[in-house]
């Protein structure tokens, strides 16, 4: 009996002792030992996001906080290329039909008259020196058409179109040497002064011209010599970087002419088929001008060759701008005539009148402030234009 007892009892101790260690056992799996403290994560940073702040906390203590990315380089601005310049008069033909329909119409409406006295061809004289064509053109205009009116006889519209027509590009001429030498010679570029009056659209010409020229293949620099006002300099940049072509400038009031011969001298270094220079027309004295484009224009022969000396005249001007143009032929020896904002004027007779003033062809023409709205003057798609043909 005393066995038994102590067989229970042992028995009993056993089951105890197993289950006390069953117990301990599954408590230590579900709790295991705390991890030494992790060190504070950082202060996110005032207004940085929830996420941001999530991640901090949990991120392992040794990780060292990223550092920020620098800002990307802005991206250099895309280089255009612009239309070429053939057709380009015929493109912006709307823009002269706009403002020269009126001359046209009305000198077709005259002519057309079932009699044409003395009063009808006072008329049209007057019509032809309102729209700036210049007293005596005018007047050799309506004594070559009474003349072919006579022989005529009859005048049917037609007629009456191709006689105006005819007449019209006889006083524009066909004949003129009108294209505009930007080739290369040798090893040097071509180099062209841009000359005129300040606010005439000289600066806008240089940057338009710039394009016509990359349009047609060709690589071109631009020299600011116009250092009477710093903003020409950089309109000037500004048009250069939109089709890729370097600026040379130096800061307000340097010598115009030094400007001009480093950009001469860096267009022969890097073999640019063209090098344009932008020049300052401050009419304060004839002595100025002349001192002042003299220079700059004897610098450049130094290296190079002058090609072109285009003058810059604003078409809305009329007989002031006509008397600005001779100022600046005596000074320099002007190869063509660049006419800008024909598209804001009726009076596109100041064409013919420049040309007979100057003996020099007008080779381009502004129709607008675009950054294409200059076009190679073709004198037959221009009296189209006029007449609404
Ligand atoms: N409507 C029209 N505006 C033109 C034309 N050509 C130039 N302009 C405008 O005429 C204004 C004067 O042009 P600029 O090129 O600054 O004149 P600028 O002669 O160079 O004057 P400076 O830079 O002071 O020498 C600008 O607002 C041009 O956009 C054109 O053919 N048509």
């Amino acid at each position: 009996m005393e066995y038994v007892i102590l067989a229970i009892a042992i028995v009993v101790l056993a089951v105890a002792t197993g289950v006390f260690f069953l117990v301990r056992g599954a408590r230590g799996a579900a709790a295991p030992p705390r991890p030494p403290e992790a060190p504070k994560a950082p202060e996110a940073p005032r207004g940085g996001t929830a996420v941001i702040e999530e991640e901090e906390a949990v991120a392992p203590p040794t990780r060292a906080p990223t550092p920020e990315a620098p800002p990307a380089p802005p991206a250099p601005p895309a280089i255009e290329i612009p239309p070429p310049s053939a057709g380009r008069l015929i493109r912006l033909r709307a823009r002269l039909s706009r403002s020269q329909n009126a001359l046209g119409k009305t000198l077709l409406i005259l002519l057309s008259r079932d009699t044409l006295d003395d009063d009808a061809w006072d008329e049209i004289e007057d019509t032809l020196v309102q729209a700036d064509v210049g007293v005596a053109p005018a007047r050799q205009i309506v004594d070559d058409l009474r003349t072919k009116v006579k022989v005529y006889g009859t005048r049917t519209p037609d007629e009456v179109r191709g006689l105006l027509k005819d007449e019209l590009l006889a006083q524009i001429g066909k004949d003129w040497d009108r294209s505009l030498r930007t080739r290369p010679h040798g090893a040097q570029p071509a180099v062209m002064l841009v000359v005129g009056v300040n606010g005439t659209g000289k600066t806008t010409t240089c940057g338009k011209l710039a394009r016509v020229l990359v349009g047609d293949g060709r690589t071109v620099l631009l020299g600011a010599a116009d250092t009477f006002r710093a903003a020409a300099a950089d309109q000037l940049q500004t048009w250069g970087s939109r089709v890729g072509a370097e600026v040379v400038r130096r800061e307000e009031g340097a010598d115009p002419a030094s400007v001009a011969f480093e950009a001469v001298k860096k267009g022969i270094e890097d073999r640019v088929d063209t090098v344009i220079v932008d020049t300052a027309g401050r009419l304060h004295t004839k002595t100025g001008l002349m001192d002042e484009l003299g220079k700059v224009k004897r610098v450049v022969e130094k290296q190079a060759e002058v090609d072109e000396v285009i003058l810059v005249l604003d078409a809305t001007t009329g007989q002031n701008g006509l008397r600005q143009a001779r100022v600046f032929a005596e000074v320099v020896n002007v190869t063509g005539i660049a006419l800008t904002k024909l598209d804001g004027t009726a009076k596109g007779g100041i064409v013919i009148a420049v040309q007979r003033e100057l003996g020099v062809p007008v080779k381009l023409v502004g129709l607008g402030e675009g950054p294409d709205d200059l076009a190679p003057f073709d004198p037959e798609g221009f009296v189209d234009a006029i007449l609404g043909g």
